[in-house]
């Protein structure tokens, strides 16, 4: 089938590649014109055969909405939005209401896989009513992993996102239970090769995963990375994630501490400990460090 791709970055520039690999027809549109296989959104549209499928994979938020703004003016009725990025759950029912009022589709799909996944297949999370899905469903199954998993219709519009993002709250957890237990090995002087212990839990054990595999890239590449500073970034997906759960009233202890930990990596010095110093010092005369 013919697909039109807003979004040529790191994701949706493979996307293209692993698309165009099954056979189908992409074209491409990306802000920066040499990745672009058209100058405008409007040459986009103009250069697809209707009804249309218009996949957007830009970065969440404005240019998210920016983009399917001016696809709702430039569209025609039965064509098909699908939303990639890794939006706000919340955004999707309204861009889905926005279309429908234009009788223009709308399917979110949270996409996962990185930069991995030219080779390996991106596991898709898909929501919307089932009759759009199914017209997307020749570009999810080109994309998809081989074998029977790695995709899901999980239900009406926002679901694809929601199951996403619950997602990355599980990878934030996980990524911070590695972290932690590789900072003990590290501590202790009766470990003496700590990256050999991350690599001998790759076959048998409980913990065996993808992310102790690349765990273990990431020591290869530095033993001890010591050429990184302590400092982790976020994208918003753990805090909706957290913020859902406060909306249900589920407790995410986990979640919710490895997301914390994030925002303490971005701290040279800790207020919040300047604080418990100064208090322990006043009730109980405990040393404190002075700058
Ligand atoms: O499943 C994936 O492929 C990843 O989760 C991907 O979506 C991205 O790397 C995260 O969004 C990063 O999220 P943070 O910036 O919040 O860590």
């Amino acid at each position: 089938m013919e697909l039109g791709l807003v979004g040529l970055g790191k994701m949706g520039g493979n996307m293209r590649e692993r698309i165009r690999r099954a056979g189908h027809t992409v074209i491409g549109y990306d802000r920066n014109p040499d990745l672009a296989d058209v100058s405008s959104l409007k040459d986009l549209v103009g250069s697809l055969q209707g009804p249309r499928v218009v996949w957007v994979m830009v970065p969440a938020g404005a240019a998210t909405q920016s983009t399917i703004d001016e696809l709702g003016e430039l569209l025609s009725p039965g064509d098909i939005v699908v939303d990639g990025g890794n939006s706000r759950w919340t955004d999707d029912e309204k861009h889905a209401e926005e279309l429908g009022h234009k009788g223009i589709g709308f399917v979110d799909c949270g996409v996962s896989g990185g930069v991995w996944g030219l080779e390996n297949g991106y596991a898709l999370m898909y929501g919307g009513d089932a009759a759009n899905v199914a017209r997307v469903q020749p570009i999810f199954d080109a994309l998809k992993p081989e074998g029977d998993f790695g995709a899901v219709h999980a239900g009406k519009v926002g679901a694809g996102h929601f199951a996403k993002m619950v997602h990355n709250g599980i990878e934030y957890a996980m990524m911070q239970a590695f972290a932690e237990g590789w900072e003990l090995l590290e501590k202790v002087d009766s470990v003496t090769d700590v990256r050999e212990v991350f690599r001998s839990w790759q076959e048998g054990t409980v913990i065996r995963s993808w992310l102790l595999d690349l765990a273990v890239n990431a020591l290869d590449d530095d033993e001890h990375l010591d050429k990184l500073r302590g400092y982790a970034a976020d994208s918003g997906e753990g805090r909706w994630t957290v913020e859902a759960a406060i909306d249900n009233a589920v407790p995410l202890p986990a979640i919710t501490a490895s997301l914390f930990a994030r925002f303490a990596s971005r701290q040279d010095d800790s207020p919040q400990m300047k604080m418990i110093a100064a208090l322990r010092n006043q009730f109980g005369g405990h040393a404190v460090e002075s700058k």
